[in-house]
């Protein structure tokens, strides 16, 4: 795992922002052999969404030849929902840029069939070859996409349960917090570890202690942040915050800077 350390949340998100110009420029996508991307929701990437689009409009990147795939999605919120990832997306981002309608694919968390929909989601990420650059956040407690503790660390895209942790930390987006969806369609922690590349941006105290299980601690199904240990090119991308808990002699002997 790479650990790179960038003093404040805009740091991270230039760093990251760079970083996907590089390996979309690099990888010279066409509509034959598209670069595959997958998306995370929630406040980390907001920046670096904004810098995505900055960079697209100066005319450095375009994502005409870009496949995304979101990492999640709750149930039972309608798509139009101001709090849908779907609506996340598209308003953060998707509209703002040059991206096919038809290269975006998020969970859809009122299928008929749930089972059905995680199954064709897995499908067609296999179908585009798999995922080449996963981009992610952490929650506080460690999971990634919505893989709660406990999530089993060759999951597959499935129904989630969400935690009341989880629930009570993203009830800051919704009027009431009883309006939280009680569940999430995510890809699982296998899924992310398939990707090629998998970059996970980390910033804020309240991160601080998922950062240490993720490159402190022993790879375990409580924190499937640390999962990231089994994957031969992870990247945490940390601002200072994000680092508190880690030991010094750690931040000095595997953190580069960003
Ligand atoms: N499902 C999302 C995760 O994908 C995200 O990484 C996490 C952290 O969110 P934030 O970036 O808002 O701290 O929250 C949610 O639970």
């Amino acid at each position: 795992m790479r650990l790179i350390l960038c003093p404040t949340a805009v740091e991270v998100a230039e760093w990251a922002a760079q970083y996907v110009l590089r390996r979309i420029t690099d990888f010279a996508p066409t509509s034959d052999r598209p670069f595959v991307l997958g998306l995370p929701a929630g406040s980390t990437p907001l920046k670096l969404y904004a810098r995505l689009i900055e960079l697209y409009q100066q005319g450095k990147i375009s994502f005409q030849h870009v496949v995304t795939f979101n990492m999640d999605e709750y149930v039972g919120l309608p798509q139009n929902h101001p709090q849908s990832y779907h609506t996340y997306m598209h308003q953060n981002f998707l509209k703002h840029i040059d991206i096919p309608a038809q290269n975006v694919h998020i969970p859809n968390g009122n299928a008929p069939d749930l089972a059905a929909e995680c199954a064709a989601y897995e499908d067609k990420m296999k179908s585009f070859g798999g995922v080449n650059l996963f981009i992610g956040g952490v929650g506080e407690d460690g999971h990634i996409a919505f893989n709660e503790p406990g999530t089993s660390l060759v999951s597959r895209t499935h129904l989630q349960a969400l935690g009341d942790r989880t629930r009570q930390v993203n009830a800051r987006f919704f009027d009431d917090p009883s309006q939280v969806p009680t569940h999430a369609l995510t890809v699982g922690v296998g899924t992310i570890l398939a990707a090629q590349e998998v970059m996970i941006l980390a910033q804020g105290a309240a991160k601080a202690q998922a950062v240490h299980h993720a490159v402190e601690g022993c790879i375990n199904h409580l924190w499937t942040i640390s999962a990231l240990q089994l994957h031969p090119n992870a990247l945490l991308v940390c601002d200072e915050d994000a680092t508190l808990e880690l030991k010094v002699k750690t931040v000095r002997g595997l953190g580069e800077r960003g």
